[in-house]
């Protein structure tokens, strides 16, 4: 996958990436390939990630303190996991200039929203967002400029947001290559629930009851792991504070969810007690349709291939 070539005129003056994990420094690569910021600040609390960070050539400046890093910043976008986005909000909050726009790129949108607009003065645009798209991988190596290319940014907007904010944070994400969508935060938290945090829910699950059974077959869960299984490893080597934190704060739309599924499981283990070949084979027929027309839009690859598509 290639980016478009760089522009002639950055769109914005200067941004600023707080947390430069991998999704941070994927935005950091980004705008620094298709020049899209005059200046690129970052700043991370972790001092061994500033270093890497700068022996990188992440940015142009390497701030050592969240004050530094936001001061004259046109738009501030926090990459750091849900549960801290508070904090950090309040850590910038008397630096961040009027007028500016800070967002995010946190999995969980109502709760940032709140933590966010609670700490940010009046005439800041606080404009939540979140790219679909990522990888098990974490840290300043982990990023890659093409991360967002033909992904989804969604922007949560609350409710009378400045328009012409909105659609200078939507031409950023544009120009990272991602396709944007504008939905409420509420929306967001139930679409996401079902399409990313409870499979990953299920994919941790399935790996610490395969760990736990190895007790008992000796080693193989592992020797025999075939595919699928595999698949389910990957996502749960995802990032334990990451996930944490996405099922701290969206609770309801979570519960919510793994009802009607729990509900749907049930439905499938009483069809294989009474032998309802039927109904797997409906189900399987429904479930195969849905991947297939995932890949004809082209949202995925035949081939998963998170994490080594660097560029
Ligand atoms: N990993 C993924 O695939 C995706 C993650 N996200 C969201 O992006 C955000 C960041 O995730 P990743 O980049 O994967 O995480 P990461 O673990 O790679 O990076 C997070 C960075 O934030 C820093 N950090 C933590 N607390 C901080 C604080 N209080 N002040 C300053 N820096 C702090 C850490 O030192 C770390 O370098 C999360 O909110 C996550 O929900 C969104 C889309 C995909
Ligand atoms: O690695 C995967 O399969 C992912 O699902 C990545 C991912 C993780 C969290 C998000 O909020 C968005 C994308």
């Amino acid at each position: 996958m290639v980016l478009d070539p760089p522009l002639a005129q950055p769109l914005v003056g200067r941004l600023a990436v707080i947390g430069i994990g991998l999704i941070g420094s994927s935005i950091l690569r980004a705008a620094a390939a298709r020049k899209l910021a005059g200046t690129l600040i970052a700043y991370d609390g972790d001092a061994a990630v500033r270093a890497r960070a700068a022996t990188l050539g992440l940015a142009d400046l390497i701030a050592a303190t969240p004050a530094e890093a936001v001061a004259g910043a046109d738009i501030v976008i926090l990459c750091v996991p849900v549960g801290a986005m508070g904090a950090v909000a309040q850590a910038i909050a008397p630096h961040v200039a009027p007028g500016a726009i800070v967002s995010d790129v946190g999995s969980v949108k109502g709760a940032v929203l709140n933590a966010l607009r609670a700490h940010l003065p009046e005439g800041v645009h606080v404009i939540p967002g979140h790219p679909v798209a990522g990888t098990e991988y974490s840290g300043p190596d982990a990023g890659f400029a093409t991360l967002f290319q033909n992904r989804w940014s969604i922007l949560t907007p609350p409710e009378g947001a400045d328009a012409d904010a909105v659609a200078r944070l939507s031409g950023l994400w544009s120009a990272m290559g991602a396709n944007v969508e504008i939905m409420t935060p509420e929306h967001h938290d139930l679409v996401l629930a079902i399409t990313s945090h409870v499979p990953h829910l299920i994919a941790y699950n399935i790996v610490g009851t395969a760990a736990d059974l190895e007790n008992v077959t000796q080693s193989e869960v592992i020797k025999y792991s075939a595919g699928g299984f595999r698949d389910f490893t990957r996502i749960a080597a995802s990032d334990p504070t990451m996930w944490r934190d996405v099922f701290l704060n969206n609770r309801a739309a979570v519960i919510e969810v793994l009802g009607r599924f729990t509900e749907d499981l049930i439905a499938l283990q009483r069809a294989i007690r009474w032998a309802e070949g039927d109904k797997l084979f409906d189900l399987f027929t429904r479930t195969r349709a849905i991947r297939r027309s995932i890949i004809e839009i082209g949202q995925e690859t035949a081939e998963p291939d998170f994490g080594r598509e660097r560029g």
